[in-house]
């Protein structure tokens, strides 16, 4: 995404009290001085502003597509308001945008199953927050294949720009770079930690956490 557009994402996700600094333990075990709580754009506006961004992004990554999946459980908000937006965007005016979203745990009656909305086919774009060690994105690609479609894309609000893996076994490549490989699909970010390194730079209130995230893409991080 354009430098301009990333830099208001994360000023945006810093003002919702989504992007945070300080100690922070991942998924993962990892510490992280900073982290991203897509959780918290937690009302209609803010949530509908994301699903702007997120289509912005997808729309100057150029890439088709044939619909969207949002991975449980806060792929089904991200997903839902993404199609939202990019039903009411001039790159996709007058085609439809399907969207889809799996269930953590199956259901035994009614409909049953775990997959809800659209029917998995064609190009699927997969939507998510971020990509820590690419577990959640795996399970994205088995059940799109499980179901005879292809996944085509994966779009994130934040890329970490981090390698995987324990403290002496990192991943050669950042843990979007991996996927990227796995999968051969490509990962479109609406923002990443250079953005908001530049914001650290930027902005004096956040003057303090400046030396914690430098460390920490030292340690940890691509260029
Ligand atoms: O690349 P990974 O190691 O899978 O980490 C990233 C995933 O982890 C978080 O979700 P989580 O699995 O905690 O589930 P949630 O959406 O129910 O919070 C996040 O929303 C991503 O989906
Ligand atoms: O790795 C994680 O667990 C993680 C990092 C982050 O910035 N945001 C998030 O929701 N999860």
């Amino acid at each position: 995404m354009p430098g301009s557009r990333a830099q208001a994402f994360v000023r945006f996700a810093l003002e919702q009290g989504v992007l945070n600094f300080g100690d922070f333990t991942m998924k993962s075990g990892r510490r992280s001085p900073y982290f991203f709580n897509a959780g918290l754009f937690n009302d209609g506006a803010s949530v509908g502003r994301l699903g702007q961004f997120y289509a912005q992004a997808l729309a100057d990554s150029g890439l088709d597509f044939d619909m969207l999946f949002g991975p449980a459980y806060k792929g089904i908000p991200l997903a839902t308001t993404a199609a939202i937006a990019l039903s009411n965007h001039p790159a996709r005016a007058d085609r439809p945008v399907p969207f889809a979203f799996n269930r953590k745990e199956a259901k035994d009656h009614g409909e049953g199953g775990t997959l809800v909305g659209a029917p998995l086919q064609g190009r699927v774009v997969i939507i998510d927050d971020v990509i820590t060690a690419g577990t959640s994105v795996r399970e994205s690609v088995a059940l799109i294949r499980a179901a005879g479609a292809r996944p085509a894309a994966v779009l994130i609000a934040l890329d970490r720009m981090e390698r995987a893996g324990a403290d002496d076994a990192l991943s050669e490549g950042s843990a979007v770079q991996e996927v990227e490989r796995a999968y051969g699909i490509p990962v479109v970010s609406i923002a990443s930690l250079a953005d908001i390194m530049a914001l650290l730079e930027d902005d004096a209130t956040l003057a303090r956490h400046r030396d914690a995230v430098s460390a920490y893409r030292a340690r940890y991080g691509v260029q």
